[in-house]
């Protein structure tokens, strides 16, 4: 066993707080937590680290990514600075079809090259575990490679989500039919061990609430939670709808209404904010932050990395900009990043410096964790612990 000894701990232990014990440890049984507290009152270790009062947090979790592409869309960002705004481009059958030529055309390993160079720029920030979804694919063949590209992933723990909902591929005139496609392939992907959650993209652009809802059911069908793009563009009513379905969580929710915001509390649904995109697209609605606390929902950060809305391999700056733009405060930013996004991909066994959690951690070149947050374009990453390895 391993003793880390004399950092300050952000434990986020609880529902509140920063659970800050100074001069604090932890002792490393494997790939778990065995023990957190004071150093004075540390258990005997084989191996002892000394941390000189650097600050420790658990390790971050991003709850929402694109990470597995072909391609890039820097001629979009271009063509948004001279007017067109995001649905326009779509409409125009750009946007996420133009990611979906790119990415049938890239063979598995140009796929994997891609996004491992990504998610090891997410675990040079701290990131620790990873959620990917498919969704470029929009056929059964290449939602199934992505979904193989992104569980090949190492030096993180990845969560893969079914996201082929997504968009009408260009081979498809009529989206009922698309949506049948979508629930037939759903089954043997999950036979072969690769679909974790399902997701749907609920909006003008994308799906109506009626086809979600056969998605959802399909993936209902074989126990398997579900997750909703929500409220992104306009009102839909996908997150009373996500709710129905205990969804694990709505996200982007701007223009989320307060019956849906109701309803996710009482499903117990987390809010995943995704402050990347809102900048990227230059949204002027907030999503309804005092609301959202008010309600008792969870909320949750996440990079939302896809090559057109959001194209940021920064975990560090999304804490910022949650702050600045959305105006959490560094603990909730922080606890988006850590233990509610752990709670928005269903899991429990992370987030926290907490015993029994995973031994998932950052170490961090910082005094206080509101430091993590105050600062951008500057990573105070010392060393990461994954699974009790740095
Ligand atoms: N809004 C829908 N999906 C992605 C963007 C995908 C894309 O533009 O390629 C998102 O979460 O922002
Ligand atoms: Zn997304």
């Amino acid at each position: 066993m391993k003793l880390w000894r004399g950092g300050r701990l952000a434990t986020l232990a609880g529902d509140s707080g920063w659970g800050l014990i100074d001069d604090g440890a932890l002792l490393v049984d494997g790939g778990q937590l065995r023990w957190v507290g004071p150093s004075a009152e540390a258990p005997p270790a084989d191996e002892v680290v000394e941390l000189h009062g650097a600050l420790v947090t658990p390790g971050l979790v991003d709850c929402h990514t694109h990470l597995v592409y072909g391609g890039n869309r820097a001629n979009e960002f271009e063509q948004r600075l001279h007017g067109a705004s995001y649905a326009d481009i779509a409409k125009a059958g750009g946007g996420i079809r133009s990611t979906v030529a790119a990415t049938r055309a890239a063979t598995e390993a140009e796929l994997l090259t891609g996004a491992a160079k990504r998610a090891l720029a997410l675990a040079r920030e701290g990131v620790t575990t990873l959620e990917v979804k498919s969704g470029y694919g929009l056929d059964a063949a290449t939602e199934a490679r992505m979904l193989r590209v992104a569980r090949q992933l190492t030096g993180v723990d990845v969560r893969t989500t079914y996201l082929a909902a997504h968009a009408l591929p260009p081979e498809f005139a009529d989206a009922d039919a698309y949506i049948a496609a979508v629930c037939d392939w759903l089954p043997a992907l999950h036979a072969q061990g690769l679909v974790d959650a399902v997701d749907a993209f609920c909006e003008h652009i994308a799906f109506s609430p009626a086809q979600v809802r056969r998605v959802f059911d399909a993936a209902k069908a074989l126990g398997l939670p579900v997750k909703l793009h929500a409220e992104q563009l306009s009102d839909q009513g996908g997150a009373q709808l996500a709710a129905g379905y205990r969804a694990l969580s709505c996200d982007h929710l701007e223009f989320v209404s307060p019956a849906g915001v109701q309803a996710m509390a009482e499903a117990g649904t987390v809010a995943v904010l995704l402050p990347g995109a809102f900048y990227a697209l230059r949204e002027t609605q907030l999503p309804p932050i005092a609301a959202l606390r008010e309600a008792g929902v969870r909320i949750a950060l996440a990079t939302d990395h896809n090559p057109g809305s959001s194209p940021t391999l920064s975990p560090l700056l999304m804490l910022n900009m949650a702050c600045v733009l959305f105006r959490l405060t560094p603990e909730e930013a922080l606890r988006g990043l850590t233990v509610n996004g752990a709670r928005a991909l269903g899991l429990r066994d992370r987030g926290q410096l907490v015993a029994g959690q995973r031994a998932d951690f950052c170490v961090w070149d910082a005094g206080h964790p509101r430091e993590l947050a105050a600062c951008f374009g500057h990573n105070p990453l010392t060393e990461r612990v994954f699974q009790g390895v740095s």
